[in-house]
This record gives structure tokens, sequence and C-alpha cells, in this order.
């Protein structure tokens, strides 16, 4: 557990970032700490590890105030990723990643050993240790350096806009990588990020800051979306946030009807009155035939309209009505943890989910 208590700083030429911090960071979870630029986030991250030091205030490390550890041993101890990773470029992957354990007094054989199992863990293949940083992708580097900053096998794991410099495909990739390593490795995570959405999507607790080093709100992604405490954190949270907060809400109430399927190689005598999914041999749906078609020949998929987005059973209700509404059909495709086509949603139906909760005056706030 991390605790800023009434922490602020101020630099030697007057520059107020942080003023008058005080938050907990909960064992095992991710808290991203996020602003606009110079809100102050990177120096509260880096009061952390001693990097900067407050001016006044304390931080907690587990109850214990971080000024009586040695810098460079909490440094040891405390993971820290950067953006472009910092690695070193003239060493290469493999002793990048070996780094903090031959610090630690390993031997150069068994850090290695580490390093090699660390690689798989981010997801890299074995063979790029032998690279030196520059012969990697932008992806592949951001991988390196958190596999590097899991050397140490900390508990705390302090992440400084690490995936901003990947084109946003490869970004999610690594948000997901992230996540996935989370729910194995349980850390306890600061991450720190401009980008709101990175923010709600990895955050357990998110820190919302604004400029001149004040904490503006503080709680999990769903609130801050759907209960901004003023119009600075409304209007960075984005407009569309309304929407956005849904992927919060649990889509359990939501009825799924019946859907007509048909197989493809069926042939469809015709004309048909209704939208009907097609499926393969495994009920993975392929596309939708047009009301008023007829199919002499084997259906083949150059008959079908393509499909719009898949709404899997259980999770939030964004994606039943994303699925509703990209539908040709008018009808969200429901598939099952296998991918198969288990029934259909409507928008009208996820859109009476939502709001059955205003209905209730005691469900109030939420
Ligand atoms: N060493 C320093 N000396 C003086 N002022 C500094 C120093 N480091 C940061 N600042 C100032 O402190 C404020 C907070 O900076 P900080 O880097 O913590 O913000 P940030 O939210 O991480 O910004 P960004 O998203 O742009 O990285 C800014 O006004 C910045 O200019």
């Amino acid at each position: 557990m991390i605790e800023f208590d009434g922490v602020t700083k101020r630099y030697p030429d007057g520059t107020l970032a942080v003023d008058d911090l005080s938050l907990t960071v909960e064992e095992g979870t991710i808290t991203v700490f996020v602003g606009p630029s110079g809100c102050g986030k990177t120096t509260s991250l880096r009061m952390i590890n001693r990097m900067v030091e407050p001016t006044s205030g304390r931080v907690l490390l587990d109850g214990k105030d971080i000024r009586e550890s040695d810098p460079p041993v909490l440094r040891r101890g405390i993971g820290y990723v950067i953006q472009n990773a910092g690695l070193f470029p003239h060493r290469t992957v493999l002793d990048n990643v070996a780094t903090v354990p031959v610090l630690s007094g390993w031997g150069k054989r068994k850090a290695r050993d580490r390093a090699a199992e660390l690689l798989e863990i981010v997801g890299l293949p074995l063979d790029l240790g032998k690279r030196y940083p520059a012969q990697l992708s932008g992806g592949q580097r951001q991988r390196v350096g958190v596999a590097r900053a899991l050397a140490a096998d900390s508990p705390v794991l302090l992440m400084d806009e690490p995936f901003s410099a990947v084109d946003p495909i490869v970004r999610e990739g690594l948000q997901d990588e992230l996540l996935r390593l989370q729910s194995q490795l349980g850390k306890t995570i600061v991450f720190v990020t401009h980008d709101i959405d990175e923010a709600v999507r990895l955050g357990d607790k998110v820190a919302v800051m604004r400029v001149g080093g004040r904490l503006a709100q503080y709680g999990t992604p769903a609130d801050v979306l759907r209960h901004p405490v003023d119009d600075f954190v409304a209007s960075f949270v984005g407009r569309d946030r309304g929407y956005r907060g849904l992927s919060f809400v649990d889509s359990a109430g939501v009825e799924v009807r019946d859907l007509v399927t048909v197989p493809l190689g069926e042939r469809v005598p015709g004309p048909t009155e209704d939208w009907l999914l097609a499926v393969n041999d495994a009920g993975e749906p392929r596309g939708w035939l047009a009301p008023g078609s007829t199919v002499d020949a084997p259906l083949a998929e150059t008959d079908l309209v393509a499909g719009g987005s898949l709404y899997r059973r259980g999770t939030s209700v964004r994606g039943a009505l994303d699925a509703a509404l990209s539908s040709p059909a008018g009808l969200g495709v429901v598939v099952d943890e296998t991918g198969k086509a288990v029934g259909a949603v409507t928008a009208r139906q996820v859109l009476d989910v939502i709001e059955a909760p205003r209905a209730t005056p005691a469900a109030g706030h939420e």
C-alpha cells in the first residue's frame, strides 16, 4: 500500500508541481494518475521512489515513511517503466532485463535465466534477447521495459506514460498484456498517462489531477465517468463519457431473444421475410441474409451483408448496445465464450436496462 499524506512539491524555481496531495493506493491494484500536461503526475510518481523529494508531507510504503529507506535500495525494490522504455542502448535485450538482478547480487547466469523467463512472460520470443534495443520495434521495446521492471520481482511497479510512444493498435495490445500480467501477478501499480481512455481501461482507481498539482477527483473509472465532481473533470473525461460509462454497467438484465440462423451451404427458398443470420459449421456468425432474398445455390458468404460487432454474453452493456446499433438487421448478435451465436439483442432492450436504475429512486446515485 502506498499513501500520500499531505504531499507538496515546490521546485527550487518556485513551481508548485504538486499541492497537498493525499491519497491511498491499495495493494494489488492499478491506480492511474491522469491529467493534462504539467499537472504534476510525473512529479507525484517520482516521489514514490525518491527520485523527487517532497517539500512537505510524507509518502508511506506499507506504513513506513520512505525517507527511512536508502534511495538506491528503495529503487531497486520498485519497478520503474518510462516512455521509450529507457533501455541501455549498448546492452543486449537480455542484459537489459538482467540489470536489476545483477545489481542485486545474483550471479550473471542466474540473472540471465530469469531475464529469459521474463521475456516469455511479456510475450517476446527468446531470440530477441540477443538483439540491441535499436533493433526492436517500439512495441517490443516497451515490452522489454516492462520485463526489466518486473525483474526485481518487487510488489510495486511505477509506470510513467509507458505506452505513449507507440501507435494506437500496438498500444491497445500492450494495455491488454498489462491487464493479463496484472491478473497473474497482482502488483501494486501506479500508472501515469494523459489519456483518459487509457486511464479508465487500466485503472482500478483513477486520480484526475489539474494543473497546479491539485487532485481533482479520485475514484473508480465508473465514478469518474458517471459522476465527475466538477466542470474540469467533466470536460477532461470527454464528451462521450456517458457512452463510455456504459462499459461499467452490468448487462445481466438484458434479455437475449432467440435468433433464426441458417447454415452456410444450405439453400434458402425465398423470398425471405426477415433478416436471417448465417452461421458456419461451428455456429459462428458470418453475416446476414437480407429480407426478400432467394438463394437457389448453396448459401455462400458472397450472398451475405457483413454483420456488426458481436456481443459476448455477460460483458458490459456498452458491447451489447454497440452490437445492436452496428448490425444491419438492428439485432445485435450475442455469442458465447466459444464465439457461437446464441441469440440477439435490440438497442431498445439494452436501453431499457440502462434506464431502469433511474426509475427507482433508491438506486439514485448509481
Ligand atoms: N525539475 C523541475 N524544475 C522546475 N519545475 C519542474 C521540474 N520538473 C517539473 N517541473 C514543473 O512542475 C510541473 C509538473 O510537472 P510534471 O512533469 O510532474 O507534470 P506532468 O503532469 O507529468 O506533465 P507531462 O504530462 O507533460 O509529463 C510542471 O509545471 C513542470 O514544468
